[in-house]
């Protein structure tokens, strides 16, 4: 059984509109559902639980139902982070999952996820025990604690930057995050840096600079354009 964990429970000071980043409507459609429809045509996915910010599951249970997502099962409440937004969605399914099992965490504000970097987190889990998106690095990164001043250039070479999906075998992480909890290891901002955390290698698959996540105001139009985009490409495949 392959579930996607989708984490939409966050509320990010950085968005300035009036609705959180992962509800906003772009052409009708929340950011939200542009995720969960990937999810749901991706044939390794059996099933999509949603954690979700308070005051928010009926409107992804309607537009759900309206965009027939048929394999969204359950929408939860989110936590204060994303390491407990994952516990959540855990808590809810250790009782059907297992070894052998895999939870694929992905960021409901990444609408651009494609089906081949699922389809590797997927691959590369089944044979390291997990797959993490991450990609590679192409501007000069530096050390400035305050992003006024910068004192200290980092090797690039040797940095990774971290995406979703994240895709774990359900009883490795099942126990890592409840020995994160009895080691009060909490507050993580995705389950990549909680395993490091607590001592752990973290595996990587593909990541991709197209795999946009939406933070600021200014990301819902790139997503715009990256989206007609993609979609361009597509319609001009199709009719050649
Ligand atoms: C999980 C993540 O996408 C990895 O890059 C990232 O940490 C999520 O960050 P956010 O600040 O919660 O959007």
């Amino acid at each position: 059984m392959n579930t996607a964990l989708i984490l939409a429970g966050g509320l990010d000071p950085r968005f300035h509109m009036d609705i959180p980043k992962q509800f906003v409507n772009v052409n009708n459609k929340p950011v939200i559902i542009y995720t969960l429809e990937i999810f749901q045509n991706h044939p390794d996915i059996d099933e999509i639980i949603v954690t979700c910010l308070d005051g928010w599951q009926e409107m992804v249970r309607v537009y759900g139902k309206q965009f027939n997502i048929t394999k969204l099962k359950e929408i939860i409440p989110g936590g204060k982070d994303a390491q407990e937004s994952t516990y959540h969605g855990l808590q809810l399914l250790k009782d059907r999952m297992g070894a052998g099992d895999i939870v694929v965490v992905h960021d409901a504000i990444r609408p651009m996820v494609s089906e081949e970097l699922i389809t590797d987190s997927i691959k590369v889990c089944r044979k390291k025990g997990m797959g993490v998106a991450a990609t590679y690095i192409m501007d000069t990164i530096m050390h400035s604690p305050d992003g006024k001043e910068g004192y200290q250039s980092i090797n690039r070479y040797e940095i990774m930057k971290v995406q979703t999906p994240q895709a774990f075998d359900f009883a490795y992480i099942w126990e890592k995050h409840n020995e994160a909890v009895g080691k009060n290891c909490l507050g993580a901002w995705d389950n990549s840096s909680m395993l490091t955390n607590l001592g752990e290698k973290v595996s990587f698959s593909a990541g991709s600079d197209l795999n946009l996540k939406i933070n600021r105001t200014e990301d819902v139009e790139m997503f715009k354009a990256l989206y007609r985009m993609k979609h361009q490409e597509e319609n001009e495949r199709k009719e050649r």
